[in-house]
């Protein structure tokens, strides 16, 4: 099957969590336990604060962990107190950017036209965007779960090729299911995954949806990374709480082989 061709990606998305120490001691702690995993079958990638990237680049070094940033502003450069720029996460060693994860929509005011101005200064500084979707839990109980996504994504993809998108990363965040224990059972994630790529087929073509890869966020643990990965729509992971045990993370990483 084509599900088979693509290489899961399993990130950890730190959030605001870990100084610099800290996070050292939680790479260092993995980088010895992932050593055992086949790298053909799974990518694996680690988003700290920005903060830390520099320290935990470093650490990487000579290591198949990639480095991921959670954010990126869409400017090259200039008066924008606060913010970080692609060329700048490109420079200190990032593979990829977390985008429109809906912490940043709920409390930093994202939209869908900001994901999507923030994807072309990812792409553009060659990094890849891992661009997030997910609908709320009144959303979902309003039967408006893919019309939701469906937007999110179409608004994150605007004005890219089949070329360039053929490289992005997807993942299915569903608001309700994130830190909250509450995952989305197999089957309430296929369903959402396949509509994905069902819909990046129509916005491009067969071989492009199914070269994109689609990760599932939201209370992923030991327990359940294997069955969720398991699906054959389903990419990888992308992880919170769980991924600053390097144990937990390590049981989430094997669930994806
Ligand atoms: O938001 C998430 C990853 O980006 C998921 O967080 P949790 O795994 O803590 O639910």
């Amino acid at each position: 099957m084509a599900a088979q061709a693509r290489r899961k990606l399993i990130a950890g998305n730190w959030k605001m969590n870990k100084t610099i120490p800290e996070g050292l001691a939680l790479v260092r702690e993995l980088k010895g336990l992932v050593a055992s995993i086949p790298g053909d079958r799974v990518e694996i990638a680690l988003a700290p604060p920005f903060v830390s990237l520099q320290a935990v680049a470093k650490e990487l070094e000579g290591s198949p962990l990639k480095l991921a940033a959670q954010n990126c502003h869409w400017e090259a450069s200039g008066a924008y107190t606060g913010e970080v720029s692609a060329a700048m996460l490109k420079d200190v060693g990032c593979a990829y950017v977390i985008l429109g994860h809906s912490e940043r929509r709920q409390y930093f005011g994202e939209t869908d036209e900001t994901v999507n101005k923030r994807t072309k200064a990812v792409l553009g500084a060659g990094m890849k965007p891992i661009i997030c979707v997910g609908e709320t839990l009144a959303e979902r109980e309003a039967n408006r779960t893919l019309e939701v996504v469906e937007r999110q994504v179409a608004g994150a993809l605007k004005g890219f090729s089949a070329a360039e998108v053929a490289g992005f990363v997807l993942a299915y965040e569903p608001v309700w299911a994130i830190g909250t224990g509450r995952t989305a059972t197999s089957a309430q994630a296929q369903e959402v995954h396949r509509a994905l790529r069902e819909q990046l087929g129509r916005l491009y073509d067969r071989g492009t949806a199914e070269q994109v890869r689609i990760q599932y966020g939201g209370s992923v643990k030991p327990d359940n990374a294997a069955e969720l990965m398991g699906q054959a729509d389903v990419d990888g992971a992308l992880v919170g709480g769980a991924s600053l045990k390097a144990a937990d993370f390590l049981a989430i990483i094997r669930g994806g082989v």
